[in-house]
């Protein structure tokens, strides 16, 4: 069983709170709930043995030289529909490539592909389909699940966001007390944020979409923290703010604790029945919904054959998206990610971005034994691209065992992390250049949202930016001294659509060859039952004085002091939020000090 410590604590002194938390990593060994089978791993098929074999060759290689090779540069660039993908400077030659390949083969990637796109049920653990292709199919195309065709009922909902979000955008859907909701809060956690957080980012600044968003806001609510709450409602009224709770679940503790303060701000603020009006839901569970007091004409289905953080593009990412820039940008989006879907299904291997991207990770990963990867975005619309790809990725491929149970002898699952370049290089980069190797995604784009020429500068602002894109690549291959790789991709315009596709195809990809289980997250799970305990104990300690028991010593020490260095009875609880209409909206700096 492999062990994993963790550090923990944290001491918020800083805040004069004095509590401390701990970041639990427990070592946990998930087996799946299915019996184990005697499958072959992948690591037992000759083209594992061969790439192994071939690394020793790979060492004494360096890219200097593999660059200074037109023919293999050449062969290592693909281009699909404005997109173009550089791969030369990976550590890796022809016959690298070509023995991918063979790896791809031996793990039946053609036919997992085929059988995620057939709608079989390739999350064995949680017995669903894979279908978030179906989100962003054209109208007639025919995606089947369990017999039946979805592509009709995606479009039903689609046509649900675009007639709701038309009338909320032109007045004719209208808040409690008759005045437009020009204000969205989106309350959602994981995937049902992260994804949302990025597209809006990566459109905030795109001038067709600009023009569709004015006078508009979109905001996004995450952390159960109250800060994010005070943060949000800040400067917003209830009385012109449209409130949309997206869970796949309606289960997700943060998420409905969350919704439900918003309920209190708006019902305190305009009556309990304003909430009909003021909050909308987007879920797979329409019953939970009801319960909560949504009614459920105003709720936006998705299924469950779509994976949280697969779901951009349902009702989740599109319903706030629709509000804030209208339907017709969305369907664009769609239409992208659409086009890598195809390209992706049906483009052989040797010109398949995502298959490329991805059998590049496992060869990074798991024969150069690099568990790290960079997103370098060289835009700053594409500031939150890292941030939704580390849970597409480290969610999904965080994985220890096969998708039968067996305990993988080989490391699957790349670490994330990304700034936008040029911050980046004033931040972590330096560790790149010569403290670790650590492969690199160097996102470009052809053309600036927003450009700026200034008389007498040299270049264009967007020049300036991409001088860095195409120099600190170089930098990294060639080096003083040290041996580096990386990748490069530049898009023609701001593409955010199919970038997003191309990676979620890619980590599919690399789940595929792995052997894993890309679509189900255990470990997560674990976690939110051992929430569940620590809050029973914190409402018995404070509503019963009971003292913490059935923890460790580490977290009952914790707890125990947590609770001491902040005691408070329940008269005080609801005077602080019982009104929160009144007490609760108050800077957060001065709501600091009222807590303290
Ligand atoms: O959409 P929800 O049901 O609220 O779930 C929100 C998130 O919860 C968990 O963290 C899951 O691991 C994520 O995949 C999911 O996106």
């Amino acid at each position: 069983m492999p062990f994993r410590p963790s550090h923990s604590l944290l001491d918020c002194e800083l805040l004069n709170l004095a509590s401390a938390f701990c970041q639990l990593q427990l070592p946990f060994f998930f087996i799946p709930l299915v019996e184990m089978a005697s499958t072959t791993l992948i690591c037992d098929t000759q083209p594992w043995k061969d790439l192994k074999a071939h690394t020793e060759d790979i060492k004494k290689t360096h890219l200097r030289d593999l660059m200074n090779d037109k023919e293999r540069c050449e062969s290592m660039m693909v281009e699909f529909d404005g997109m173009f993908l550089d791969y030369s400077r990976q550590c890796a030659t022809l016959e690298t490539i070509d023995k991918l390949y063979k790896l791809a083969e031996a793990a039946s990637l053609k036919q997992q592909i085929n059988r995620m796109y057939s709608g079989e049920h390739i999350n064995s653990t949680e017995n669903r389909s894979v279908l978030h292709v179906a989100l962003r199919a054209p109208r007639d195309a025919v995606i089947n699940s369990d017999g039946k065709n979805v592509v009709p009922d995606v479009w039903n909902v689609l046509d649900k966001i675009k007639d709701f979000s038309e009338k909320v955008r032109n007045g004719s859907w209208v808040g409690a007390t008759g005045k437009p909701l020009k204000d969205v809060i989106a309350i959602g956690i994981g995937g049902s944020f992260l994804g949302p957080l990025f597209v809006h980012a990566a459109l905030q600044t795109d001038p067709e979409a600009v023009e569709f968003a004015k006078g508009r806001q979109l905001r996004f609510l995450a952390n159960v923290d109250p800060i994010d709450v005070a943060r949000n409602i800040a400067g917003l009224n209830p009385e012109t703010t449209l409130v949309v709770v997206v869970s796949k679940t309606f289960t997700t503790a943060e998420t409905m604790l969350n919704a439900r303060t918003l309920r209190e701000w708006i019902s305190s603020a305009l009556g309990p029945s304003a909430v009909a009006k003021h909050m909308v839901a987007v879920s797979t569970n329409l019953t939970l919904v009801e319960k909560f007091g949504i009614d459920p004409n105003n709720a936006f289905a998705f299924w469950d054959w779509v994976g949280g953080r697969y779901s951009v593009c349902s009702a989740v990412g599109v319903l706030p998206l629709s509000l804030q820039y209208g339907f017709s940008i969305v369907e664009k989006f769609l239409k992208g990610a659409s086009s890598i879907d195809e390209h992706f299904r049906s483009a052989p291997f040797e010109k398949n971005i995502p298959v490329l991207l991805g059998l590049l990770s496992v060869w990074n990963v798991s024969f150069l034994g690099y568990p790290a990867r960079a997103i370098l975005p060289y835009s700053q619309a594409l500031e939150k691209f890292a941030p939704h790809i580390q849970q597409v990725s480290m969610e999904s491929n965080g994985k220890g065992v096969s998708i039968d149970g067996v305990p993988l002898p080989y490391e699957a699952g790349e670490i994330d992390f990304g700034e936008p370049g040029t911050n980046g290089q004033h931040s972590f980069y330096q560790l790149i250049h010569q403290g670790r190797v650590i492969p690199c995604d160097f996102i470009g784009i052809v053309k600036s949202q927003q450009p700026v020429y200034l008389k007498g500068e040299v270049v264009s602002n967007h020049d300036e930016l991409m001088s860095n894109f195409f120099a600190q690549p170089d930098a990294l291959a060639y080096g003083k001294t040290a041996e580096q790789l990386l990748k490069e991709n530049v898009s023609q315009h701001l593409i955010p659509h199919k970038l997003l596709a191309s990676y979620e195809h890619r980590v599919t990809v690399e789940g595929f060859v792995w052997g894993i289980n890309s679509f189900d997250q255990w470990g997560v799970e674990l976690g939110k039952s051992l929430a569940t305990q620590v809050r029973k104990q914190l409402n018995a300690s404070r509503t019963k004085s009971e003292p913490v028991e059935g923890f460790n010593f580490s977290t009952t020490t914790l707890l125990t002091r947590y609770l001491q260095r902040w005691r408070y009875d329940l008269s005080e609880i609801l005077e602080i939020h019982g009104n929160l209409g009144k007490k609760m909206i108050i800077p957060p700096s001065s709501q600091m000090h009222t807590h303290v």
